[in-house]
């Protein structure tokens, strides 16, 4: 099996990977994008990519879900948490954060760390780098010539960085959402503690229109963890939802949404139930009656009843 993850090693998503049981042992591949990484799995070059999906601070990673919604169907196979916490690495030679003037790292990070940046290197500029892991590498090379990245405690360690600070996230505690992709195939086994992620195009813009969406969920008490409006890049005002909802596509309840959303939208994504990891929404036991899989059963058996008497 070969395992492909946003790189280069060290990154926080190199980090969720060694959580997959058994990864240790197979290939493991870096990518320089979230966008590499599922071409990769795609043209049959990698097994499996790991890639970030959401961050408790900041939310969305924007690459990532506009990745999975288009192009070749691809598949969520298992989610994994990180615990975020970010170190200021500095390049030989620097060692006060007055001398820091420039910084790099990944897009997410430093707005994980503007305030703390702002507070302590005033008027600083900030380069973007594809991972926090590239920036903080990236002071190794003399021909890059920015003074400090920002990255995970790991990285700086495992290369001896130069560390100034420890801590500098703005939020403590954040937690940041990989998951891991595959071609679609076998839909993992329901555990009671799953998740359905799904990409529901709005198909004509009318008053309500999101609300009719929602209504698929809300009806058969099916419970959302994360909803997310992107553009289509169509047009102005051409929007996707990428939704979670607690439940597995095994569940009646959920696959009744799913059909319900379908007829709604056609073009809507399955993009795989899996195993839910963190808050345990206990989804089976806070399932009403009549929305549970023997509800659904008996009331379609009914139907089924009344129409034997057709004609
Ligand atoms: O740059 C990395 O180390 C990554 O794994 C990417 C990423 C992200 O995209 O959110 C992952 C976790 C942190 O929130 C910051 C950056």
């Amino acid at each position: 099996m070969i395992y492909t993850y946003l790189g280069p090693a060290g990154t926080f998503t190199e980090a969720a990977l060694m959580q997959v049981p058994g990864v240790d042992a197979a290939e493991r591949v870096p990518s320089t994008s979230v966008n590499t990484a599922l071409e990769k799995v795609r043209s049959g070059a990698a097994d499996f990519a790991m890639v970030p999906i959401e961050n408790s601070v900041e939310g969305g990673v924007s690459a990532t879900l506009d990745a999975i919604a288009t192009g070749e169907s691809l598949q969520i196979v298992r989610e994994v948490l990180v615990p975020i916490t970010f170190v200021l690495v500095a390049r030989d030679g620097i060692d006060s954060l007055e001398q820091v003037h420039t910084v790099s790292t990944h897009g997410h990070a430093y707005a994980q760390t503007r305030h703390w940046c702002e507070a302590n290197l005033p008027g600083h500029d900030f380069l973007p780098a594809s991972s926090t892991a590239a920036g903080a590498l990236g002071l190794l090379d003399p021909e890059n010539h920015y003074d400090a990245a920002i990255c995970a405690p790991l990285v700086a360690e495992q290369n001896s960085l130069n560390i100034l600070r420890r801590g500098i996230e703005d939020t403590a505690g954040a937690v940041t959402r990989f998951v891991l992709v595959s071609k679609p195939g076998r839909i993992p086994v329901p555990t009671g503690n799953d998740k359905t992620t799904v990409v529901v195009p709005l198909p004509d813009d009318h008053p309500g229109a999101l609300m009719d969406l929602l209504d698929q969920f809300a009806a058969r008490g099916v419970n959302l963890s994360r909803i997310e409006s992107r553009p289509t890049g169509e047009a102005l005002g051409s929007y996707f939802f990428s939704v979670d909802a607690e439940g597995h596509i095994t569940e009646a309840r959920m696959a009744d949404a799913l059909a319900g959303l379908h007829r709604i939208s056609p073009g809507v994504r399955f993009l795989g139930s899996y195993p839910s990891v963190g808050r345990s929404p206990n989804a089976t036991a806070s399932v009403a009656r009549h929305n549970t899989d023997e509800a659904f059963a008996e009331a379609a058996a009914w139907v089924a009843r009344l129409k034997a008497h057709l004609g």
